[in-house]
């Protein structure tokens, strides 16, 4: 899959193409299901088929304030996207000059021109261009005129009848319910860094962990203890995952994400990993010393393996 970060290097092989386009944030189950229509109906046409993201959300140059917080980094989200087999994705860089293209302008130099698009297959609410004035029926008025087929996907429902949306997946991971956020997405949530060195008294109550450096990819749900799978290359195992600030210690940063890894004793620093978040157990607690602390972790860990299938 070719990914194209610069538009003006976009390789002559691309055209013509079958796109879709989107922000794609967390790529979820809606998601996965247009980007395999689009491998289908492309396939069926001879067409390449590409993916047409952005390398921010738009409301980071549009409105800063109100741009919610990625669910994905763009090199978790190019990860899922090359298992996908499309032939390239474009990350557009985002800048207020693109955001100021009119929808026009957005379908006949970007998609036309240097895409070559004979077939755009986009959900019933995709806008796009300055202002998103662009829409769908935009798209179905200049088909003819462009030379392109317009395919409008339906719904792809959620757990129940909630539509699959990057918006329900950051309501979710605030609230912790990453068991639901599994559904959604059709994967586990996973947050992915580098271990950097924490305050070292894991060690001494005996439950070692790894600490993610705090720019981790992947957004960061709501504080609180969870149940997991910790991967560091090819190995994989157990975890028990503390997100929070540590209340029973004082001077810990917000946020901070550790992983016990159940049962080993493993020199990670400086390795890049990844934690897949499985189920939320209980909220952080300000316990009076260390001994209620390690008595709590021990059950953690009990409750872990059975979460996990492997007590
Ligand atoms: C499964 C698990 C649950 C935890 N729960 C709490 C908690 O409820 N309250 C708290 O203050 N710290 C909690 N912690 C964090 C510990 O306080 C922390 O791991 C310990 O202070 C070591 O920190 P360090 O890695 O910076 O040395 C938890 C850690 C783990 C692994
Ligand atoms: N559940 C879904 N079913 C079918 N198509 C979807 C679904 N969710 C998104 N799409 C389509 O996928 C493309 C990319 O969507 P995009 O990421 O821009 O928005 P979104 O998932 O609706 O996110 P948000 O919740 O932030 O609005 C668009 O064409 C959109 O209409």
């Amino acid at each position: 899959m070719y990914v194209i970060t610069d538009l003006s290097e976009v390789p002559s092989d691309v055209a013509p193409s079958a796109i879709t386009i989107g922000k794609f944030d967390g790529l979820h189950h809606g998601h996965l299901w247009v980007v395999s229509q689009l491998h289908d109906e492309a396939r069926a046409r001879g067409l390449n088929p590409v993916v047409v993201t952005f390398d921010r959300h738009p409301a980071a140059v549009l409105a800063p304030e109100t741009a919610p917080p990625p669910i994905v980094s763009t090199r978790q989200k190019l990860d899922l996207l090359r298992r996908q087999g499309l032939a390239a994705t474009i990350v557009v860089p985002f800048t207020p000059e693109f955001a100021r293209l009119s929808p026009r302008e957005f379908v006949e130099r970007l998609l036309v021109k240097q895409l070559g698009v004979k077939l755009l297959l986009v959900g019933r609410d995709f806008r796009f261009g300055k202002g998103g004035e662009g829409d769908v029926e935009f798209l179905r008025g200049h088909a003819a005129e462009f030379g392109y087929e317009l395919i409008v996907t339906r719904d792809e429902q959620g757990p129940g009848d909630r539509r699959a949306s990057s918006t329900w997946v950051r309501e979710l991971l605030e609230v912790g319910d990453v068991r639901t956020v599994t559904e959604v997405l059709g994967r586990y949530h996973v947050l992915a860094g580098e271990i950097v060195h924490g305050a070292k008294r894991g060690r001494e109550i005996g439950f070692p962990t790894a600490n993610l450096s705090p720019d981790l990819e992947g957004l960061i749900p709501g504080d609180g203890v969870y149940a997991g799978w910790f991967h560091d290359g090819d190995a994989v195992y157990p975890t028990a995952v503390s997100i929070g600030n540590n209340p029973t210690f004082d001077g810990v940063p917000q946020k901070q994400v550790e992983a016990y890894v159940i049962g080993e004793n493993l020199d990670l620093y400086g390795r890049r990993v990844q934690i897949a978040l499985v189920e939320r157990l209980r909220s952080m607690v300000k316990f009076e010393g260390i001994g209620p602390l390690k008595a709590q972790l021990e059950r953690d860990v009990e409750t872990t393996k059975r979460i996990l299938g492997i007590a």
